[in-house]
This record gives C-alpha cells, structure tokens and sequence, in this order.
C-alpha cells in the first residue's frame, strides 16, 4: 500500500499590527482555515484568538514559517527581513520603498540566494504594472507618478515642515524628484513609486511628483508610461483605511491578493 502523504499546514507569520495588519489578519483566518497563523510585534500584546504572539526576531526564527508577510514599515524590514530569507522563509513586502536603498537591496538578494527563499514585493496602492513591466522590453521613453493624497494623509511627512497642512486651500506640491528619493523622503507614503521604479525604468529615472490636495478625500495615483511600445496612463482614486489615512485599502487588498496567489487559493 502507497504511503500516505498529507500536505503540511502553512505557517504565515504576519509583521505589524497597524491599520493593514489588522485587516489582514482576520482575512488570512477566513480565506486559509488550514492555515496557523502568528503576530510579530515588538512588545507584549494581546493576539487575536487563535494567532501566535511572536515577539522580536529570535521568536519569528524559532516558529519557523513558510511565509512572512510584512506590513509594519522600513525599519522592521531593515530588522526582519535578512535573517528571514537566511533561513529559508519566503518574505512578502509591502514596505517596497525600503528597496530605495541600494545595499539593502543587494544584502537581502544575497540572504534570499543563500536561505533558497524568496523576496516578493506588492504592487499594493498602485496598478499597471505587469504593463510597465512587459512595455519595458521594448525599452521604455519615460515614467512619471503623479501621487495626490488629502493633506492630513501628509502630517509626520518632510511636507509637514514646510506646509501648514490643516490650513491648505489649494493643492501643492510637496515633492518632485526621483523615486529613489520619494522613497527614502516619504517612507510611509510613496512607497508605490519604489513599486513602479521596480518594474520599470529603475529608482532614479522614474520621475515622481507629490501634492497635498485639500480638495479630495481619497489616495490618487495616476501613471504615466511612454516607450517604444506606445503609451499608457492609469489612474486609481483609493479609499483610505479607516485607521490610517496614509494608507490605502487596496494597498491591504493587494497583500491579501498575493497571499491567495502564493497558495493557490480562492477569493472567499
Ligand atoms: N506598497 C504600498 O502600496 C503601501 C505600503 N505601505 C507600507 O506598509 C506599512 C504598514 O502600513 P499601515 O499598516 O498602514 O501602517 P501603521 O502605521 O498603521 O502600522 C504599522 C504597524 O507596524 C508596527 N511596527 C513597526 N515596526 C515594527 C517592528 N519592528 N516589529 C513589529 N511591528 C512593528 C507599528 O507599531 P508602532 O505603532 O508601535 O510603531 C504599527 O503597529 C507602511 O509603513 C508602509 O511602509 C503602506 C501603504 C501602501
Ligand atoms: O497607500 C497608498 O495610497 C500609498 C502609500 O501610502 C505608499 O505608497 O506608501
């Protein structure tokens, strides 16, 4: 008689508990039952029922996951994210603009090469990519990123220093310049323009400008892509996560996306 085999039970473990992680995680409960779920935090907290508390980096090694999902910002990837890949856990990110840094970016592909894991980003706020990413084969001309968040959505920003962001009545302009340099200004903020960057002409060719709009209330991003292939404009207008303004919900619905697709799973 064939030996049996039954298919281990996916760990995820998720990295941050803000307005994503919280959407999140009830989701991966619903959509993957099998599934055993943990929370890295820094600090002692109450988990949600059912979900291990990770604290601190030994504690995520020991567990042993299959997959980290990231959603808690530059800082804790810079913290997670090697060591991760070095043991063979594969890590999703969502703070994609921490990829600005060049050698960060080489460290983490080689941790990735020696732990045989791998390092997968999200497109997360932002669409078109898989266009930019096939137009680039042609070579492409110009990118450009228009990102226009309500002004509040800019408060903890450099934008903030040198605005009075309650009291705007016209829109303005807090930024332009490079992806790579959006990137590391606006860690909470653009880190859509490392995304675009990523699939197309690279951190310093991609142009990014940013506006504080008081004159809407959602996340917009327009793309605009020039090349030999022709030419494209998207624009997305993203409801805000009730808990962060920063941030957008299809950037929380995306992570969720890749998740499914990571496990060959169905939306539920
Ligand atoms: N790719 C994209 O389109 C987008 C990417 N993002 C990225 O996703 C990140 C998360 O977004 P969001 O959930 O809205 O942010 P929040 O600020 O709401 O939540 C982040 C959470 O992560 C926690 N955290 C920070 N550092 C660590 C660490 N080292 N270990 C464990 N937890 C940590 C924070 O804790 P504490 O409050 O104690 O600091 C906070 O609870 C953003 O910082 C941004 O980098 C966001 C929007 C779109
Ligand atoms: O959520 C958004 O709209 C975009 C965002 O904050 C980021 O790219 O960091």
């Amino acid at each position: 008689m064939p030996a049996e085999h039954s298919t281990p039970r996916p760990r995820i473990a998720v990295l941050g508990y803000g307005a994503m992680g919280r959407y999140l995680l009830p989701r991966l409960a619903q959509q993957l039952p099998e599934a055993a779920l943990a929370l890295v935090l820094r600090g002692p907290a109450d988990a949600p029922a059912g979900v291990t508390l990770l604290t601190g980096a030994k504690a995520l090694l020991d567990w042993q996951p299959g997959l980290l999902v990231e959603c808690a910002g530059h800082g804790a990837v810079r913290e997670h994210a090697a060591p991760a890949l070095r043991a063979g856990i594969d890590v999703l990110l969502t703070s994609v603009g921490v990829l600005a840094d060049a050698d960060l970016r080489a460290q983490l592909d080689d941790s990735a090469r020696a732990g045989a894991s791998r390092l997968i980003t999200v497109s997360g706020a932002i669409g078109g990519l898989d266009a930019l990413d096939a137009a680039r084969g042609a070579g492409l001309h110009s990118v450009r990123y228009v990102g226009r968040k309500p002004p509040l959505a800019w408060s903890g920003t450099p934008a903030a220093e040198a605005f009075d962001l309650a009291v705007l009545r016209e829109p303005v302009v807090i930024f332009s310049g490079s992806a790579g340099e959006s990137a590391r200004a606006y860690p909470k903020n653009a880190n859509v323009t490392a995304a675009v960057a990523l699939a197309g002409m690279g951190f310093e060719q991609t142009q990014v400008q940013l506006v504080a709009d008081p004159g809407i209330t959602r996340n917009c991003h327009a793309l605009e892509v020039r090349g030999a292939f022709g030419e494209f404009r998207i624009e997305l207008a993203n409801a805000p996560l009730p808990e962060n303004p920063k941030t957008s919900w299809l950037a929380a619905l995306s992570l969720e996306a890749q998740i499914r697709g990571y496990f060959g799973t169905a939306v539920s």
